[in-house]
């Protein structure tokens, strides 16, 4: 399912950019002065196939899990936590919850690795739990290959899910208690970046708390370093990742692999894109970077990766609270391109 998946995804046709682009400087403005809005939209045209762009209906899967790597202290707030808010998130109560019902974008709240036993059944809660979290990537493989497939190979059937229910836009949203250390970590190890320079305090840990976490993350690169050098991204995914950032990786091929716009939520959600993205680079693709996370290192990545996130509100919650936001932004790009009037139609002069 995993070869097959990659082996779909296509890069986007540059003459449909062309026509795009074209057909925008028709329109009652001067040219290029919708700046991203038109960048957005000449994207959206390509993932469309060259027909109208279309975003709505849009999904965000929220994706939890938890990580052994807790036991280390890296983050300020118990694991249970991660738990909790899945709860919370099934009963309406969380941040995600209130945006995603003000920007009119259907929520899946996933539980790819919580600890303990399967969660009530409830319509908005998809059961993917490969294993009851990770175990500690500090002094072993986070995840076996085979349980990193497992997670994959659920995104990838989350993907397929939302398509076969005609959603048109995925975005991703996470949840798990310690995931901002793998998912430096990863960033880390497939970007070639040093921890002190990205490692930032997540949920909201001081200095010597950032100072401990850097200690743990570059022992974890250390004990995995012959993994790294091999360069396998599944390997990579498995040793260093978490359930609910392979599942979200799978989700991203996936969702390329069906020609999909994804939103891409912040410093979580960009380190499944990142393993998504050494597993196949054409998910770039598909990506839109919903904002700019307010954890230190998010700066470093994007610069890395030559994106540039669509919002700038100072947001770190992770949960696809961006994503949310950013629907607004594709939906925006969308109606202008489709709506507007060229300069003919309207009898405007076109300064040419
Ligand atoms: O997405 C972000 O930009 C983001 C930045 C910092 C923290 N978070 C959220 O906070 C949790 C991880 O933080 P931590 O300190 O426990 O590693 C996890 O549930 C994430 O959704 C999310
Ligand atoms: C309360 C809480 C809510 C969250 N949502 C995403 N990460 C989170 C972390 C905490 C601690």
């Amino acid at each position: 399912m995993l070869q097959s998946t990659i082996a779909k995804i296509r890069p986007l046709d540059r003459a449909f950019f062309q026509k795009a682009q074209a057909h925008l400087d028709s329109q009652t403005k001067p040219k290029g002065s919708l700046g991203v809005l038109e960048r957005v939209a000449c994207r959206l045209v390509a993932m469309a196939g060259g027909e109208a762009p279309r975003v709505d209906p849009a999904r965000i899967y929220t994706c939890a899990g938890d990580h052994g790597v807790a036991a280390q202290g890296v983050s300020l707030f118990p694991q249970e936590v991660t738990r909790q808010m899945v709860t919370n998130f099934v009963m309406n109560g969380a941040a995600i919850n209130v945006l995603t019902r003000t920007a009119d974008v259907d929520l899946k709240v996933v539980d790819a690795g919580c600890l303990g036993g399967r969660f009530p059944e409830h319509p908005a809660l998809v059961q993917c739990k490969v294993a009851p979290g990770t175990r500690d990537l500090s002094t072993e493989a986070a995840m076996s290959r085979e349980e990193c497939v497992r997670a994959l190979e659920n995104g990838i059937a989350l993907a397929k899910a939302a398509h076969a229910d005609g959603i048109v836009t995925l975005g991703t949203g996470e949840m798990g208690i310690a995931n901002t250390t793998p998912a430096t970590a990863l960033f880390c190890a497939c970007l070639d970046l040093p921890p002190a320079a990205i490692t930032g305090p997540g949920t909201g840990l001081g200095a010597e708390g950032v100072r401990h976490k850097i200690a743990v993350i570059e022992k974890a690169l250390a004990l995995h370093a012959p993994t790294i050098a091999k360069a396998d991204p599944i390997d990579i995914l498995a040793s260093l990742g978490g359930f609910e950032i392979a599942t979200l990786a799978g989700m991203i091929l996936g969702g390329a692999s069906l020609g999909m716009p994804l939103v891409i939520d912040g410093f979580i959600s960009s380190s499944a894109y990142v393993a998504a993205r050494a597993i196949c680079p054409l998910v770039a693709e598909y990506a839109f970077f919903s904002h700019a996370s307010a954890e230190p290192g998010f700066a470093a990545v994007m610069q890395r990766l030559e994106a540039a996130p669509l919002l700038h509100l100072d947001m770190r919650l992770g949960e696809g609270t961006g994503a949310a936001m950013a629907v607004f932004i594709l939906r925006s790009a969308a109606n202008l391109y489709t709506d507007m009037a060229t300069f003919s139609a309207a009898g405007v002069h076109s300064g040419e």
